[in-house]
């Protein structure tokens, strides 16, 4: 092993990467990237200061110049800031999550953020959580999962996380959703989602969460990750 090991888990919509990789790093106690948020500050900084959807380069220049801080509270919340503002909340939504599909499409403005990507590797660990961690930003990581689950189920999982917080959801619409989402991230001509070549693929449909997260210890243990 080169330097510090890495996990990384990608997959897609709510297929549970987010879940998982933060379960994993909080047992081994290593860090955590989630690189789904810094797509979605950069769809979220772009909309916040007028910029077309469709404008590339000042995405980009965002990408780049992003004051982001990520912290974990005594809770265990994830909280991350934009600009010395709490934005935990506000990146989550469905619309900010399509916004951040359509600029993560853009060259530009995966460029921009793959170094920022790769200087949360170190030591002891990093679990990555994303749709190309493993294919692009750690070729050379350790362990690859690609997670997975059926749409419906992700469908279902997704409508029972928004009513658990309280907030609106419609079945149809979010099925709908999760498709145009998917087909997006996977048919993009740069860093499409797909499974790494050397990646295991964890199917979770059937999976609870305590099981998945058991089955990626199971192999990181029998690479001696840990
Ligand atoms: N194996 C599982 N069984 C049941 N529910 C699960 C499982 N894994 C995750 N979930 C639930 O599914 C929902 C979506 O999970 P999560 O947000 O981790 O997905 P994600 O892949 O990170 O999605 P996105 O890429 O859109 O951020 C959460 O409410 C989570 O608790
Ligand atoms: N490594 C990544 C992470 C995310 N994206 C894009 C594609 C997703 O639809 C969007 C939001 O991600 P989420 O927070 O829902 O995981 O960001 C990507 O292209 N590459």
């Amino acid at each position: 092993m080169a330097g510090a090991p890495i996990i990384t888990v990608d997959g897609p919509s709510g297929s549970g990467k987010g879940t998982i990789s933060r379960r994993l790093a909080r047992q081994l106690g290593w860090r955590w990237l989630d690189s789904g948020a810094l797509y979605r500050l950069v769809a979220y900084a772009g909309r916040q200061r007028g910029l077309a959807i469709s404008d590339a380069a000042g995405h980009a220049y965002l990408a780049l110049h992003l004051d982001v801080r990520f912290d974990e509270g005594s809770d265990g919340v994830e909280r991350i800031w934009l600009d010395g503002v709490e934005v935990s909340v506000a990146i989550r939504g469905e619309d900010i999550g399509k916004g951040a599909s359509v600029v993560a499409a853009m060259p530009e403005v995966r460029a921009a953020l793959l170094e920022r990507q790769r200087a949360f590797a170190g030591a002891p660990g990093l679990v990555a959580d994303g749709r190309d961690m493993g294919s692009v930003v750690f070729p050379a990581a350790e362990l690859k999962i690609y997670l997975t689950a059926s749409a419906r189920e992700r469908a279902l999982r997704r409508h029972k996380q928004l009513k658990q917080k309280g907030l609106s959801a419609n079945l149809a619409a979010l099925s709908l959703e999760i498709a145009e989402r998917d087909r997006r991230d996977m048919d993009r001509p740069i860093a499409p989602l797909k499974p790494a070549d050397d990646a295991v693929v964890v199917d979770s449909t059937s999976m609870t969460i305590d099981a998945v997260v058991e089955r990626v210890l199971q192999l990181a243990a029998a690479r001696r990750l840990f």
